[in-house]
């Protein structure tokens, strides 16, 4: 009889496990600032308008429930790439991006890097901003790929470490991997500006390193797809042949529904093909073929032209509460409380996070005597602060920063 006795008890998600900690606590002000999943000004989740109508009309539709192919929708494919790339894209217009449906933001990084595993010609390494999201280590570890990081985040300023990122890529062996935050990077919030995305693109070119971005706040960072695309768009204009995983969790509240996609641009139509095809032999075994449900109701939304403006308009709205919640965090913090520490980084960030610069022990206290919800790392989700428990959060900090 097989004994499973030698298996070690694994650890608690860094960031999943704390919505498991924050359910068990019954304190009436208790927080959760752990997982990035949008909630509205009453602390509860948001399902858009945008996408109730899209399910309304897929029912109505009286759709089959045949197996998607490998690649999934082709409506959905075509529509998540227009809006990454952009309608004037050239790849996109000549035909040239690989793109297949995939479970999310987290199945499009794992396609991708067991896909770039299998057929990157060069050194199986690939290189991580410091900090970064607490999943992709092992997404591409169990891909197969030794792991290196990269200056990003300047912790005596809570800002972008630009010049030891630039001479990270500078340094990195010719034909690295960079892993690259698209917009709204977590856990920090802090986006490199326009200019500094076009320098980053010159020297990632003269390096020869493959760009592979993760964009999984596309929209939901600035409120405007475009703006929040604005790195992946010149650097597929400045000629890199990126590498892009879209997730649809965040910008339309579709987390459980595990909607995404990765896309390869490629040289020419038969590579595109043959990239085409042997993306097929990663998912085959993987999962065979992806779920229908979320890319229908995303398709929809994106391909009609109400439900694209109302889905616009809903996007906005929750960053712009995103953004309003920043103000009012540090307002009370500066203001009411009299804090003596910087917190304009509070606001200069951007997106679901806010990078406060807690220590673990600030941390710790925050969680233990306020009952506050955080990943050790003292980054926070603006997105679980409501007008109602703001001015609790910022005294809470006030306490253990003072
Ligand atoms: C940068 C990034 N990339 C990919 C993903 C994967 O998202 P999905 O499409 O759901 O597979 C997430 C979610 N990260 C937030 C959600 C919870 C999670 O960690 O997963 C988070 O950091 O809280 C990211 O923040």
């Amino acid at each position: 009889m097989t004994s499973w006795a030698h298996i070690p008890l694994g650890p608690p998600d860094a960031i999943l496990g704390i919505t498991d900690a924050f359910k068990k606590d019954i304190h009436p002000k208790k927080m959760n600032l752990g997982v990035g999943a949008y909630r509205d000004d009453d602390g509860k989740p948001y399902v858009l308008n945008a996408v109730r109508k899209a399910e309304q009309r897929i029912i109505q539709d009286k759709l089959d429930k045949e197996y998607l192919s490998i690649t999934g929708l082709p409506s959905f494919t075509k529509e998540a790439a227009l809006l990454a790339y952009g309608k004037d894209s050239e790849p996109l217009q000549e035909g040239l991006l690989a793109i297949t449906q995939s479970i999310s933001g987290t199945g499009a990084l794992r396609v991708g890097g067991v896909f770039l595993n299998r057929f990157y010609p060069y050194h199986k390494k690939i290189y991580f901003p410091t900090p970064t999201w607490g999943n992709h280590g092992a997404i591409f570890r169990d891909s197969g790929f030794e792991i290196a990081q990269y200056r990003y985040f300047d912790k005596s300023t809570n800002g972008l470490d630009f010049e030891g990122f630039m001479e990270d890529i500078r340094s990195a062996p010719k034909n690295s991997i960079f892993l690259l935050h698209a917009c709204a990077h977590n856990p920090t919030g802090v986006d490199p500006t326009p200019q500094q995305w076009d320098q980053i693109s010159e020297v990632i070119k003269e390096r020869g390193h493959l760009p592979f971005f993760d964009m999984a706040y596309q929209g939901f960072a600035s409120g405007d797809i475009n703006r929040d695309a604005y790195a992946v768009r010149k650097f597929v204009s400045d000629g890199h042949r990126i590498a892009l995983s879209q997730s649809f969790a965040k910008n339309m509240g579709m987390y459980g529904e595990r909607v995404g996609a990765f896309s390869l641009i490629t040289e020419s139509v038969k590579e595109k093909a043959a990239v085409d095809s042997q993306l097929k032999l990663v998912i085959r075994p993987m999962y065979s073929n992806p779920p229908m449900n979320g890319a229908r109701i995303v398709s929809y939304v994106l391909s009609d032209s109400e439900l694209h403006k109302e889905w616009l308009g809903e996007v906005k709205i929750m960053a712009d509460r995103i953004k309003l919640m920043r103000k009012k965090l540090k307002h009370h913090l500066v203001e009411d409380f009299e804090s003596k520490l910087p917190w304009n980084h509070i606001t200069d960030q951007i997106g679901m996070f806010c990078f406060t610069g807690l220590k673990p022990e600030q941390v710790e206290r925050l969680t233990h005597d306020y009952h506050v919800y955080l990943t050790k790392d003292g980054r926070i989700s603006i997105s679980g602060i409501s007008s109602k428990n703001v001015k609790y959060l910022a005294e809470a900090i006030h306490q253990v920063t003072k």
